[in-house]
């Protein structure tokens, strides 16, 4: 990454501006000198590790020291975000739900936008990161933007604005959804007389390590599916049960809900 380039995060200090701003240094993509954070209450201790990252409180001077702008605050604080004329066509890069490159563009004063949608295991830099840049994003920016966003996992470019708005409900929700599974199985082990702390464990790594084998398959999540279903054994019944239930209705009609409330706010 050029020694040059300071990148500011507005809303730094946050869940997951802080995510990607650490994720940036402990890989040495960026150094300290090198990043701004801004933040409504001044410095938390999120970057203690490292003195030399600039913390500010006014987003002006924020992007008076960038050169690319990280949007991370909550969507109903978008309104509120004032970079005044220092971000005049700098590049943006939005990480908020519910708010379109128009609106991101209407607000900041630059049409160089970039949407990009992490997800909560950006922490443990496990996050998708899909991102769609607008037109006026030149190919060397569009590189520099992937580069970015890996620091948190794994990045795609996608190729129309309204894919980041159904990912944000596939994959920018998506961690509460093993979430939700997760407490459905331990609540059924504990209504079982499984102790908690085994039941705890039991749930935990079988979600991780059914995840795990699905990515070490590589194939589709229905091939196994039907391979059990086949074996005809005590994993065959659970399944027809959940199927006959309608789980993937369910499933449908949650991310729909989701997919919705996305889409919802747009212009
Ligand atoms: N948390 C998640 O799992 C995901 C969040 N997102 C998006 O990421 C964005 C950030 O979300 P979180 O990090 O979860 O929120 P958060 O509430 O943890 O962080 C937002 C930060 O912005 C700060 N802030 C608000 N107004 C500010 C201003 N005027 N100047 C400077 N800082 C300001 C807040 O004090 C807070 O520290 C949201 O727009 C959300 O839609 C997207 C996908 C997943
Ligand atoms: O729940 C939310 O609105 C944010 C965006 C996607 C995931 N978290």
């Amino acid at each position: 990454m050029s020694q040059k380039m300071v990148l500011g995060i507005v809303g730094g200090h946050g869940w997951m501006g802080r995510s990607l701003g650490i994720a940036l240094l402990e890989r040495n993509i960026l150094s300290a000198d090198q990043l701004v954070v801004s933040s409504r209450s001044g410095a938390s201790d999120a970057y203690c590790n490292w003195p030399d990252v600039r913390c500010v409180r006014d987003n002006r001077e924020l992007a008076a020291l960038a050169d690319v702008i990280v949007l991370s605050v909550r969507p109903q604080d978008l309104a509120g975000i004032d970079i005044g004329d220092a971000g005049k066509g700098k590049l943006i890069i939005s990480l908020l739900a519910m708010a379109s490159v128009k609106q991101v563009a209407h607000q900041l004063g630059s049409d160089r936008v970039v949407r990009a949608m992490p997800n909560a295991a950006a922490k443990i830099r496990r996050a998708w990161f899909p991102w769609f840049a607008a037109e006026g994003v030149n190919p060397s920016e569009r590189q520099l933007v992937q580069e970015l966003l890996e620091s948190c996992g794994m990045a795609r470019e996608l190729p129309a604005e309204r894919d980041i708005d159904y990912l944000t409900a596939l994959s920018g929700a998506g961690p509460a959804w093993p979430a939700l599974l997760a407490k459905a199985m331990l609540e059924h082990a504990q209504t079982n007389g499984i102790p908690d702390d085994i039941a705890l464990e039991a749930v935990m790594q079988t979600l991780v390590g059914g995840s795990q084998l699905l990515e070490h398959l590589g194939s589709d999540p229905g091939d196994m599916v039907e391979r059990l279903i086949n074996y005809d054994g005590t994993t065959a019944k659970g399944l027809s049960e959940m199927i006959n239930g309608r789980l993937s209705d369910v499933v449908k009609h949650g991310l729909d809900a989701a997919h919705r409330a996305a889409c919802s706010p747009r212009k």
